[in-house]
């Protein structure tokens, strides 16, 4: 059974009280016809005033029932949707948390938002929708069909006639619109994707003044989808006129012939009416059609993106990281630090030793591979520093140890224990990660730390700021740890951000940090001041990096060039034996600089 069909079974109860409620209420409103023909008929035209009243009373009476069956309908039909809605964001969030790497990146951010804000509004109102009205269309059709017959055979069959028309052309025109819905959708997505990337990267536009340029890049997108939207309302929108047209033919008829039926004696004036107050009753219906269909296929879109993130298989997700995680977050608070996150995991706490033997790895999809046979091992509490040029596999190196992606060739170990028999949750939980592209959320500096270990006290994120270099910075703040950054940080200088980023990386207690190119934007006194306090937490660091200033005291450098590692040892071992590393070292202490040294690395 899909996702989306046992959410729908859970709402069940409440969706048939919907249905049943609209059936009351469409039962009442079929009679009312013949109610007003009765009015005519024995009360109006007999002249019999007290009959008039108690039809009329009758008629009042069906009324209220009629709206009263039709509120409740409403409510059971709300409570379906959003319930339905609110339940099925909350699967489609968990499903995204838990997917790979690979797999978010596959799908875009953009569009993501899309499908878990504008799709599942949609999906809501289709269902509201297709409760409240849609169901009512053939109830009303048929229903009016039948009550017409019964009311009078030859005018009814008028009716009969012209129903099957409207619905073939109905039909033709649903198949058409859900193609042009579904491009719609697409080009929602694009004009979303387009103002993503525009907004987070507002600061180059206006710097590279390049904001014409984009604003031109917007009008063609958003034109598109005017396009595209305007092409499918048209189709839709065409079949109203068609609809009308052929149902006020139908009413003529019913007039013409019901005149000539009550010349002859075989209608009655009530009977006419109430077979066209029918007619009129299926007109309503059938209008509301192109709507109604117009909604159905972009639900279906919808429906079919949203199945497509529900259904996605994805190997190497991480479904089983992220439900542990809950379990896992209550005992670390209660315990503490590193131990304690993998007490919670049932296992013995993470040392720290890594080992790559002959590692290979190309990215998913990719043909070419970024790292080559790499080998190297560093000892629990060991400072490794990862140098090269910019492209060189620094970053894809880094990610492999906290299992973001699988290794192609060779074999990580950690402890000792490959990396693949690992229990993913219990590895992460023992590392802090400092990405090179900062990552700060929107909310106070010391939720901010926080995040990095849920439920640390205030010493504890002081610490890690100290550690950090940041905790006089943050004193300095109007509110100090209580200070709200914006989102992604706005209102702190890069560098602020690199170190907050760092501390919620330490507040983790971590026994593998790793910091890609985290200290870039620190001047060497700091740099220096923060890997001696990274030194004394004892973790393994893997600390990328380009300054001879913080590779001079690491245990082991490990040299990049094209995804191979070309030489690894300690500073004075690496000025003996490489080149390259002494020729960087030379550009960097100024002397005999070579520029296109210099230019390999940056
Ligand atoms: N997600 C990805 N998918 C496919 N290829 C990627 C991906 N990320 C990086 N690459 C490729 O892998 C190679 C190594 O990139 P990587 O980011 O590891 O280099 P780096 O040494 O960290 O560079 P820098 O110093 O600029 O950060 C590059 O050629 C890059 O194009």
């Amino acid at each position: 059974m899909s996702v989306m069909t046992a959410i729908f079974r859970k709402y069940r109860i409440a969706a048939i009280s919907a249905i049943v409620m609209l059936l009351i209420e469409l039962a009442v409103e079929l009679i009312q016809p013949l109610i007003i023909s009765r009015i005519i008929d024995h009360g109006i035209r007999q002249h019999e005033v007290s009959v008039a009243w108690i039809w009329g009373g009758v008629l009042m009476a069906s009324a209220l029932v009629a709206f009263l069956a039709g509120i409740t309908s409403s409510f059971f039909a709300s409570h379906v949707s959003q319930g339905f809605g609110y339940d099925l964001r909350d699967k489609l969030y968990e499903k995204v948390q838990s997917f790979s790497y690979e797999v978010f990146n596959r799908f875009a951010a953009s569009s993501l938002i899309t499908r878990l804000t504008g799709d599942i509004t949609v999906l809501q109102d289709v269902i509201f929708m297709c409760l409240r009205f849609a169901s009512r269309v053939p109830l009303v059709v048929i229903g009016s069909v039948v009550m017409a017959l019964v009311v009078h055979v030859k005018l009814g069959l008028l009716l009969t006639v012209t129903v099957p028309v409207l619905l073939g052309f109905v039909l033709w025109m649903i198949r058409k619109a859900s193609a042009l819905f579904r491009a719609v959708q697409r080009r929602t997505d694009s004009v979303n994707g387009l103002i993503q990337e525009n907004l987070t990267g507002m600061r180059l536009i206006r710097v590279f003044v390049r904001m014409s340029h984009e604003i031109g890049r917007f009008e063609q997108r958003n034109r598109d989808l005017r396009q595209g939207t305007v092409a499918a309302l048209k189709l839709t929108e065409t079949t109203m006129p068609f609809l009308l047209f052929i149902m006020n033919a139908g009413i003529i008829a019913v007039l013409w012939f019901g005149r000539i039926e009550i010349a002859d004696g075989g209608a009655s004036v009530g009977e006419v009416v109430a077979v066209i107050n029918y007619s009129l009753r299926t007109i309503g219906a059938l209008s509301a059609l192109s709507w109604i269909m117009s909604s159905l296929s972009r639900g279906a879109a919808s429906g079919g993106r949203v199945r497509e993130v529900l259904e996605e298989e994805d190997p190497v997700g991480e479904r089983e990281v992220f439900l542990a995680e809950s379990v896992d977050a209550e005992a670390e608070v209660e315990m503490g630090g590193t131990a304690g996150m993998a007490a919670a995991a049932g296992a013995s706490p993470i040392q720290g030793r890594i080992e790559f033997s002959e590692v290979s790895f190309r990215y998913p999809g990719r043909e070419e591979m970024v790292l080559e046979r790499v080998s190297f091992t560093a000892e629990p509490g060991q400072r490794i520093a990862v140098m090269g040029a910019t492209g060189s596999g620094k970053s894809s190196l880094v990610q492999l140890i906290p299992g973001m992606y699988e290794p192609t060739e060779g074999m990580i170990r950690i402890d000792g224990i490959d990396i693949r028999e690992l229990d993913r949750k219990r590895l992460r939980r023992a590392i802090g990660y400092v990405p090179q592209e900062v990552m700060l959320f929107s909310g106070t500096i010391r939720e901010n730390i926080a995040w990095g270990r849920e439920g640390s006290t205030l010493e504890q994120i002081q610490a890690a700021a100290r550690q950090a270099q940041i905790h006089e910075t943050i004193e300095r703040q109007p509110h100090g740890y209580e200070t709200r950054l914006g989102q992604r940080g706005v209102n702190l200088s890069g560098g602020q951000k690199q170190r907050l980023s760092i501390a919620r990386a330490l507040v983790r207690q971590p026994a593998i940090l790793i910091l890609d190119d985290s200290t870039s934007a620190l001047d060497v006194r700091t740099e220096a001041a923060l890997l001696e306090e990274v030194s004394r937490l004892s973790c393994t660091t893997l600390l990328i990096t380009q300054k001879i200033s913080s590779t001079a005291t690491a245990d082991l450098i490990l040299l990049m060039d094209d995804g191979q590692l070309i030489a690894s040892g300690k500073h004075e071992e690496l000025l003996q034996r490489s080149e390259l590393y002494r020729r960087i070292c030379e550009s960097q202490q100024g002397k005999e600089a070579e520029p296109h040294a210099v230019q390999d690395l940056h």
